[in-house]
């Protein structure tokens, strides 16, 4: 697809891809994870790609204001596409995905619409969600408040029920407890889930989730009591800067007792507070839910920022050999692919185990309506886990890859810069990385003690079920090609979780409560989490490769990249793996040799791999990364687009410049 978006042009990099020694197209299958899948996503691809109105090449030099009103055009027009084209669920969740710029859409179908599913009687579904699938009302999800953001039991905004109206009284106490982030809220929505500490007959039941409307549906403007705004410019040009991430304030607001959302709890007439037969944690549903679908935009973001710096690696020359020979594509030294290809790697493996977790939500959510709410922690911890482990990775690779492409990866025409801005703080929403680590930590820690009691693990944990072997297990490699299996490799990142987590609990033990073990052992509980999910990924890496996969030479090349992504993991945390006695110094050596032979062989089909992302050069949104590879011709065209070549002199020229230099020149000639 990406051929088509092409044109026909000259393909500098049609060598690279006569090298491949895999089918593309059954690469692109299981990438995408079907071949509808791949169909589908092709299609939504190109109406975005062909229609003038989603253009995103000038969007780093917009204003502000600009920016903001671009989306709100490209939404409206989004939405009519949507209607005209009769799209399903499926097809317009991509259009929006490939349209790639943030806007209060996300957060009115990813948040609000969730929140309302979630924590919403079949009634006040009805009534609400009716609303806004036809986007009647805007609604986003309104958490977070400037004084605290990670402790949601320690948010502030109060709703505070009066028996006499049958009302709820929504209030901001505080300068610390206005709400501040939510998406959509500075300028757009028109209701939202607000998050407040619920008070009856005098009493505080901490955090539930209520539905307000913010604005008026006539004119836009804020309603009695509410005072709504943006709460500033964020990092970067373009990037997150087109959401009007929102500040309000509630001035004693009055709504209806029947806006509460009243799934978990409720609020009777009279004022009696009454809880449901369901864990409390599901208010924390929907934060559940996003988490998961994170996972899946980290490793598209990922994979966005390889395919860029794959493709310029294979065009990109420097220096040569010594006789005066061809200059050497920079993707050709070892130091290149030695850090790229793990980022290739790990690309697809969040992919495959974004899938999986997917699946595991889905089952969960089943599990849930019919009442069972034993998986619940186990998702939880995932969900945390896994969207931490993944947007660290993503964001610190991104950065990576605009090294990796030198300066051209540092102008905004290489889409690097916006890509990182615009996922950089995915380590953040939904969860701070480290906050959701020490949920992860937590998690394993009463694992560990229940395996100690004699309860057998399950799930992504049934491994710890095997304590006796793996605390005291010898990896068995013994050559580079001992490293090749599959078992091998997962025994040793088994043994090295459990025994980080175990060390773990036994620190903790020995402190005067579990709680000061818990806080002082905080950072090794973080990194025995990570050991954890990096389990996790390998595992599911590995269980993707016992699936049936089609097309010549495929499953190869995913054995060679889940082969790279565990060895290379194996090799930046070697202190782990040898401190915990899983692995030796010399089989520590001969996995960073496999590793090497690896990337030799990954090398011909690095190109073919990327495009197996089927990415558009619009959705690519680069310079360096086009299909056709003409990167020299596109740095030159996108320079001239930027609003400083409007002039050949520029404005402030007369002002300043002219000033200065005759006023040195007389000076220079006293
Ligand atoms: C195509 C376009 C794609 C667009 C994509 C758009 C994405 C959207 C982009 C941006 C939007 C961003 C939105 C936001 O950021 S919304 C705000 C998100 N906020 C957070 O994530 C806050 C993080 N904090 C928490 O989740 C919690 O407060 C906490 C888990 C850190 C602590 O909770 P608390 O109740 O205070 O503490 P405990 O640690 O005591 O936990 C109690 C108990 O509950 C269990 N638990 C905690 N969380 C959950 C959960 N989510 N599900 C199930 N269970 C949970 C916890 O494990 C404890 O259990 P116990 O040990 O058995 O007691
Ligand atoms: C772009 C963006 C969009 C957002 N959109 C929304 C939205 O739509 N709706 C919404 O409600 N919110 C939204 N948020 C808010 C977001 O959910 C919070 O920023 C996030 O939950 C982190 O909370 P915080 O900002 O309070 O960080 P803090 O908790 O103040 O974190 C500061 C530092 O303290 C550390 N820390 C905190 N607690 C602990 C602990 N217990 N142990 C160890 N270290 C700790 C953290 O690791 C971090 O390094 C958004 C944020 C961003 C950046």
């Amino acid at each position: 697809m990406a051929a088509a978006d092409w044109g026909g042009k000259a393909d500098h990099l049609a060598g690279e891809r006569a090298t491949a020694q895999f089918d593309v197209d059954g690469m692109k299958v299981a990438w995408a994870g079907s071949r509808h899948a791949v169909e589908v996503a092709d299609r939504m691809a190109c109406l975005v790609a062909s229609d003038p109105v989603f253009r995103k090449d000038t969007r780093t030099m917009l204003s502000r204001k600009e920016l903001f009103k671009d989306t709100l055009k490209k939404a409206a027009h989004a939405w009519k596409r949507t209607v005209e084209l009769h799209l399903t669920e499926e097809e317009a969740n991509l259009l929006r995905l490939y349209i790639d710029q943030p806007g209060y859409v996300d957060l009115h179908w990813v948040m609000f619409v969730p929140a309302i599913k979630g924590q919403g009687t079949e009634e006040q579904q009805k009534k609400w969600l009716t609303m806004a699938y036809k986007f009647q009302i805007i609604g986003t999800y309104a958490q977070t408040e400037l004084g605290h953001g990670s402790n949601v039991q320690g948010l502030e905004t109060t709703a505070t029920f009066d028996p006499s109206t049958d009302e709820f009284i929504m209030h901001s106490p505080t300068l610390t407890s206005s709400k501040w982030w939510p998406g959509g809220l500075g300028k757009t929505s028109t209701h939202a889930v607000v998050y407040a500490r619920l008070i009856t007959e005098g009493k505080d039941y901490g955090i539930h989730g209520f539905i307000m409307q913010l604005r008026s549906l006539d004119d836009h403007s804020p309603l009695p009591g509410i005072t709504i705004g943006d709460i500033g410019g964020k990092f970067g040009s373009g990037a997150y800067n087109s959401m009007d991430n929102g500040v309000m304030r509630l001035d004693h607001v009055r709504i209806p007792r029947d806006q509460m959302l009243m799934r978990l709890a409720q609020v009777t007439r009279e004022g009696k507070y009454v809880h449901s037969d369901v864990p409390k944690q599901l208010l924390y549903g929907t934060m559940v839910y996003v988490r998961q679908t994170i996972v899946a935009d980290a490793s598209r973001a990922l994979s966005r920022a390889v395919c860029i710096a794959v493709r310029y690696g294979a065009i990109r020359k420097q220096f040569g050999s010594k006789a005066g020979g061809p200059e050497t594509q920079v993707l050709n030294y070892k130091t290149q692919q030695s850090r790229l290809f793990p980022f290739l790697a790990s690309a697809y493996a969040f992919r495959f185990v974004g899938q999986w977790l997917k699946w595991l939500y889905t089952d969960v959510t089943q599990k849930l309506e019919s009442k069972d709410f034993s998986t619940l922690p186990e998702a939880h911890a995932c969900t945390a886990g896994l969207k931490s482990v993944t947007t660290s990775a993503t964001a610190d690779a991104i950065e990576e890859c605009q090294k990796l492409c030198g300066g051209h990866g540092y102008l905004n025409s290489s889409g690097l810069p916006e890509l990182f801005a615009v996922n950089l703080p995915a380590c953040t929403y939904e969860g701070d990385n480290v906050v959701l680590l020490l949920q992860v930590a937590r998690f394993l820690m009463k694992t560990v003690s229940q395996v100690a009691s004699g309860k057998q693990p399950v799930g992504t944990t049934a491994y710890m079920g095997n304590i006796q072997h793996l605390m005291q297990c010898k990896s068995v490699v013994n050559t580079v090609e001992d490293w090749l299996n599959p078992a091998a490799i997962k025994e040793v990142f088994e043994a090295r979780a459990l025994r980080m987590a175990v060390n773990c609990a036994q620190n903790i033990s020995k402190a005067p409560s579990q709680e000061e073990g818990f806080s002082e052992l905080s950072p090794d509980l973080v990194e025995a989490a990570v050991a954890h999910v990096q389990l996790i990924i390998v595992t599911k890496f590995i269980e993707k490769l016992q699936e049936d996969i089609l097309g010549h030479g495929v499953k190869e090349q995913l054995q060679k990249l889940c082969g790279i992504y565990a060895l290379h993991l194996i090799h930046k945390h070697l202190g782990d793996f040898l401190s915990t006695g899983c692995v030796t110094a010399r089989q520590g050596s001969l996995a960073n040799e496999r590793l090497g032979k690896l990337y030799a062989q990954v090398r011909p089909n690095a190109v073919a791999l990327v495009d197996a992302f089927d990415y558009t050069d619009h959705y690519l949104g680069s310079a360096l990364g086009r299909y056709d590879g003409d990167v020299y011709s596109a740095l030159y065209k996108e320079a001239w687009k930027d609003p400083l070549n409007e002039t050949v002199v520029p404005d402030g020229y007369q002002e300043h410049l002219r000033p200065l230099l005759k006023q040195q020149l007389k000076l220079s000639r006293l």
